[in-house]
């Protein structure tokens, strides 16, 4: 083998999967339709605009949709709602010229809402007439698994389509959906977020408006969907799997603190701290407790803490460990994420995932987010979901590699002996005058490697720390924080803090080793240019990585970045994988037992 050794890595042995256990695939219990007595809007076909023809039909939609789901069984959940009410209300609302037609808005309002609550009380009241001939203007989803029932917000339902397609569009915002059911209007907006997640906006104070993924992704994953969300690094994917997450354990019958309800598995311990700190913004507000359960640490507390947390975030090794021991019942859990989804299907980690999606509850919601979507894990990905619906965004509706658009790429093709000469440069350049307090983040390949740089830097002045499975857990986390409070403005990694991490203001991102393969070149740079800023990555590319150039054209390509003549001598043929399980170097198992490695070196 050349240079790179896998024993020299951060490596730990892939494992071999095991034939499919995942879940059987419950039939969805059938929804009794009645065929629906519409009556179309009559439209003066000549002076109908498009937007107002698409409007119409949307109507038509929505009210198939609307009486198809709210015949047969009630619904349970909290989120008990009468379309009719919903329907009413927007007429009313619409009749507003005067203030004589106001009062009688509020009049028809009052009717409808009374007229909901009792058809509430009785649910087979649903099954009434009045039904059949009840336009829906709002989208209604019943979940799958008894969760609580999605009701689109007024507002937004009365939005004109053209605003809502001109969203949709400007944000390359592309929906698939196996089952061509459903067309839920993203929520534009925070208040727009169903009721019981209204009291959660708190974290979102800050922010203007929810990001293309959480606006798509809310109102499917409040309807129960299953669902695949493929979005840039950086765009806010945690809050689009965090907020249904919380309605979704309310919604269930039981009460709060009894065990877990929902579960996210992250990749690396720092992630699922990172998520975990998300998710604990919005469980406090709904009286919902949450754990941590990550490797490196002892047991004890995260066994007490699992008795009782609604949430569990974790990562998948010490979650079995727990599993195994009997500490951590997962049966009640029915919203199951895998943030890093491709990371978490590949297979260093699939039988991991494996083993612990089998110990979940069957009637689950399952949930993928990612921002790297390759081929080799959609099929596996689909054994563990139902009928997923998947969203992308970004110009690439096929889901293929894209790097954040808002980061400048710049490879630069070297002699692998002048690698650290050209970092040095680099650092002096990028942390002279008033950048010297500048955030940059270097990767390396190896654990070696990392602290190898690590002490370079550190001998010619910088302020650096390093991050990666050669360290403790506290030496690890306390890298992490240094980084991020500034007292060290340079962190050398391994692919370790490649994904998810979230760390303010890194200015630039240096590749001194490129990555195993692109996918986590496209995550190692995501840790700039986060939340819609601008960032830089730099990548000292050489012979040895040559099998990637193909690869690595495409995705500057696709982010119109240059690509250097000397890259293009290396060749523009995309090759398989070299490596059945990318980024398997960082694996966390979670293990606090340890097997030695043999390290080799050439
Ligand atoms: N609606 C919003 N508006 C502005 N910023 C947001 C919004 N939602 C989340 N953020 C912020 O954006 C940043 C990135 O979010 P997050 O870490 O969830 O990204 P991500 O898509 O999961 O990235 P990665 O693919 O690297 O894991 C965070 O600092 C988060 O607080």
């Amino acid at each position: 083998m050349p240079k790179r050794t896998l024993e020299e890595m951060d490596h730990q042995s892939a494992q071999v999967s095991t034939p499919d256990l995942a879940h059987s695939k419950k039939k969805r219990k059938a929804k009794t339709a009645k065929e629906a007595t519409e009556q179309e809007n009559t439209v003066d076909s000549v002076e109908e605009t498009k937007a107002e023809r698409k409007e119409r039909k949307r109507l038509k939609r929505m009210k198939k949709l609307g009486e198809t789901e709210t015949e047969g069984k009630p619904h349970n959940g909290i989120e008990a709602i009468n379309p009719i009410a919903h329907q009413e209300e927007l007429e009313a609302s619409d009749q507003i010229t005067d203030a004589k037609a106001a009062k009688k808005a509020d009049k028809a309002k009052s009717n409808a809402l009374k007229k909901a609550e009792k058809m509430n009380k009785d649910p087979n009241a649903s099954n009434g007439e009045g039904l059949s001939a009840a336009i829906l203007p709002v989208h209604n989803e019943s979940a799958s698994n008894g969760t609580a029932l999605y009701t689109e917000n007024a507002e937004l339902s009365a939005m004109p389509q053209a605003e809502i397609d001109k969203f949709l569009a400007d944000n390359f915002i592309s929906i698939k959906d196996p089952l061509s059911k459903t067309n839920l209007r993203p929520i534009l907006k925070f208040s727009y977020l169903p009721s019981d997640n209204a009291a959660q906006l708190t974290p979102f104070k800050s922010f203007k408006a929810p990001t293309p993924i959480q606006a798509a992704a809310w109102p499917y994953l409040s309807a129960g969907r299953d669902l695949i969300g493929v979005a840039e690094t950086g765009s806010g994917k945690t809050m689009a799997f965090a907020v249904p997450c919380a309605r979704h354990i309310l919604s269930l019958p039981g009460g709060k603190n009894k065990g877990p309800r929902a579960v996210i598995i992250s990749p690396t311990r720092e992630l699922a701290m990172q998520s975990y700190e998300q998710v604990m913004l919005l469980a406090k507000v709904s009286g919902l407790q949450a754990v941590c359960v990550y490797g490196g640490v002892p047991k004890d507390e995260q066994r007490r803490a699992l008795r009782t947390a609604d949430i569990v975030v974790a990562t998948p090794g010490r979650l079995n460990d727990l599993i195994n021991e009997g500490c951590a019942d997962l049966s009640k859990a029915k919203y199951v994420v895998l943030d890093e989804a491709d990371r978490m299907l590949d297979k260093g980690f699939e039988e991991e995932i494996r083993k612990i999606i089998n110990t979940t509850s069957t009637e689950r919601q399952t949930l993928m987010f990612t921002a790297t979507w390759p081929e080799s894990v959609r099929a596996l990905a689909s054994t563990f979901m139902k009928t997923p619906l998947r969203i992308t965004i970004g110009d690439n509706p096929t889901g293929d590699l894209r790097a954040n658009a808002r980061i400048v790429q710049k490879v630069e093709v070297v002699d692998p002996r002048n690698k650290e000469y050209r970092l040095m440069q680099l650092l002096k350049q990028y942390q002279s005058g008033a950048q010297k307090d500048d955030r940059i983040l270097v990767f390396a390949l190896y654990k070696k490697e990392a602290t190898r740089v690590e002490g370079f830097i550190r001998s010619k002045g910088f302020r650096v720390a390093g991050i990666h499975g050669d360290l403790s857990q506290e030496q690890r986390t306390r890298s992490l924080e240094a980084f991020k409070q500034g007292g060290t403005p340079i962190l050398v990694a391994t692919d370790v803090a490649a994904r998810g991490l979230d760390i303010p203001a890194v200015k630039l991102v240096i590749n001194c080793t490129f990555p195993l393969t692109v996918e986590d070149y496209v995550h190692r740079i995501g840790r700039t240019g986060r939340a819609g800023k601008e960032g830089l990555a730099i990548t000292l590319f050489t012979e040895h990585d040559k099998a990637q150039s193909g690869a690595l054209i495409n995705v500057l390509k696709a982010a119109n970045q240059p690509v250097p003549d000397e890259l293009l001598k290396f060749g523009t043929t995309v090759k398989k994988k070299e490596h059945s399980a990318y980024g398997a170097f960082y694996k966390d198992t979670g293990s606090e037992d340890k097997v030695a490695q043999k390290i080799k070196f050439d």
